[in-house]
C-alpha cells in the first residue's frame, strides 16, 4: 500500500471547463457564418438510462448555444423504419450531426444503421469510414468516450509517450478506438498499447505491467488492487448499476490506494462523453459549412 492516496482525475470539472470553452467557439462560429450547429439524437425504445443520456445530450447542445432535437421511436420499430429516418436526417441541410443512441432493440442490426449515417454527420465516429480514418492516424470524428479519456490524460499531464497502456475490453465503441488513439503519433499518443479481453491469458499479470490502465470491460469492480502497478494511472470507463448504486469496472477504494491517479465513477469519464459529443457536433457543422461554400 502507498502512504499517499491517488490523485483523483475530476472528469466533471474538466468537462465543464471544455463546455464553457466550446460555447465561446460556437458563438464565434455562429457570428462568422450565421449557421447554428444542430445535433439530431434518435432514441429507439424506452430504456430509462438511454432516455437520460439522450436528454442530457439535447440539453448540452442548448447550453453550448447549439440546436438539439430528439426523435423517439417505439421499441418495435423495424430496421427499415429507422433507416428511413436516418435517410431523412442525412438529407436535411439544417442537421449537422446525427446520433443513434445505443443499444438498439434486437430486431435492428446496429452496424447497418451506423453505416447508413452520412460519415460527415457521424458525430459518434462509429461509421466504417471514420473508424478507418482513425486507424490510419488521420482522425475526423473520434468516438466520444475514448476521446474523452485521452483529453483527461492530457489535462492531468499524464505522459503517454513511451508508456505502456493496457486497454481492457475490445469493443468497437471504446476498447478498439481507445487503443488507436493511444498508439497514434503525437500528444496523448505514442504509447505502447496492449488490448486485453476475455480470452487473454493471465490478464492480471499483463495489467500489472501497465503505466496506464483503461478499463472498459463492463464488469463491476473487475480491476482489483493486486492488478495495479504502484503509481499507475487508472481510467475507469465502466458504468454498472448494482444493488448498492453505480460502480465502475475498477474496485475504486482499494485501487485508489495503489494507483498514482484515478478517475471516479460517477464523475470521471461519463461527463467527458457528452462534452466530446458537443465538440464533434461543432466540428460537423464546420466541415459541412466549408464543403457548401
Ligand atoms: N450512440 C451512442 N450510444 C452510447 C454511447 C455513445 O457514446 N454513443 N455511450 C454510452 C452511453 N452514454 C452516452 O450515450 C453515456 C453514458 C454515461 C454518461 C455519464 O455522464 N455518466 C455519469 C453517470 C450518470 C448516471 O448516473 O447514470 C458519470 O459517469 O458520471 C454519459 C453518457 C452507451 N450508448
Amino acid at each position: 500500500m502507498k502512504d499517499v492516496a491517488a490523485r483523483i482525475i475530476d472528469g466533471k470539472a474538466v468537462s465543464q471547463k471544455l463546455r464553457t470553452e466550446l460555447a465561446d467557439e460556437v458563438a464565434a462560429f455562429k457570428q462568422q457564418t450565421g449557421v447554428i450547429p444542430h445535433l439530431a439524437v434518435v432514441l429507439v425504445g424506452d430504456d430509462p438510462a438511454s432516455a437520460v443520456y439522450v436528454r442530457s445530450k439535447s440539453k448540452g447542445c442548448e447550453q453550448a448555444g447549439m440546436a438539439g432535437s430528439q426523435m423517439t421511436l417505439p421499441a418495435d420499430t423495424s430496421q427499415a423504419q429507422l433507416l428511413e429516418l436516418v435517410a431523412r436526417l442525412n438529407a436535411d441541410p439544417q442537421v449537422h450531426g446525427i446520433l443513434v443512441q445505443l443499444p438498439l432493440p434486437r430486431q435492428i442490426d446496429e452496424t447497418v444503421i451506423l453505416d447508413a449515417i452520412d460519415p460527415l454527420k457521424d458525430v459518434d465516429g462509429f461509421h466504417a469510414s471514420n473508424v478507418g480514418l482513425l486507424a490510419q492516424g488521420r482522425p475526423r470524428f473520434v468516438p466520444c468516450t475514448p476521446l474523452g479519456c485521452q483529453k483527461l490524460l492530457l489535462d492531468a499531464g499524464i505522459p503517454t509517450s513511451g508508456a505502456h497502456a493496457v486497454v481492457i475490453g475490445r469493443s468497437e465503441i471504446v476498447g478498439k478506438p481507445m487503443a488507436s488513439l493511444l498508439v497514434q503519433k503525437g500528444a496523448g499518443g505514442d504509447a505502447t498499447v496492449t488490448i486485453c479481453h476475455s480470452r487473454t491469458k493471465d490478464l492480471a499479470a499483463v495489467v500489472r505491467t501497465a503505466d496506464i490502465v483503461v478499463a472498459a470491460i463492463g464488469r463491476p469492480k473487475f480491476v482489483t488492487a493486486d492488478m495495479i502497478k504502484p503509481g499507475a494511472t487508472v481510467i475507469d470507463v465502466g458504468i454498472n448499476r448494482i444493488e448498492t448504486g453505480l460502480v465502475g469496472d475498477v474496485d475504486y477504494g482499494p485501487v485508489s490506494e495503489i494507483a498514482g491517479a484515478i478517475t471516479p465513477v460517477p464523475g470521471g469519464v461519463g461527463p467527458m462523453t457528452i462534452a466530446m459529443l458537443l465538440a464533434n457536433t461543432l466540428l460537423a457543422a464546420k466541415l459541412q459549412t466549408q464543403a457548401r461554400r
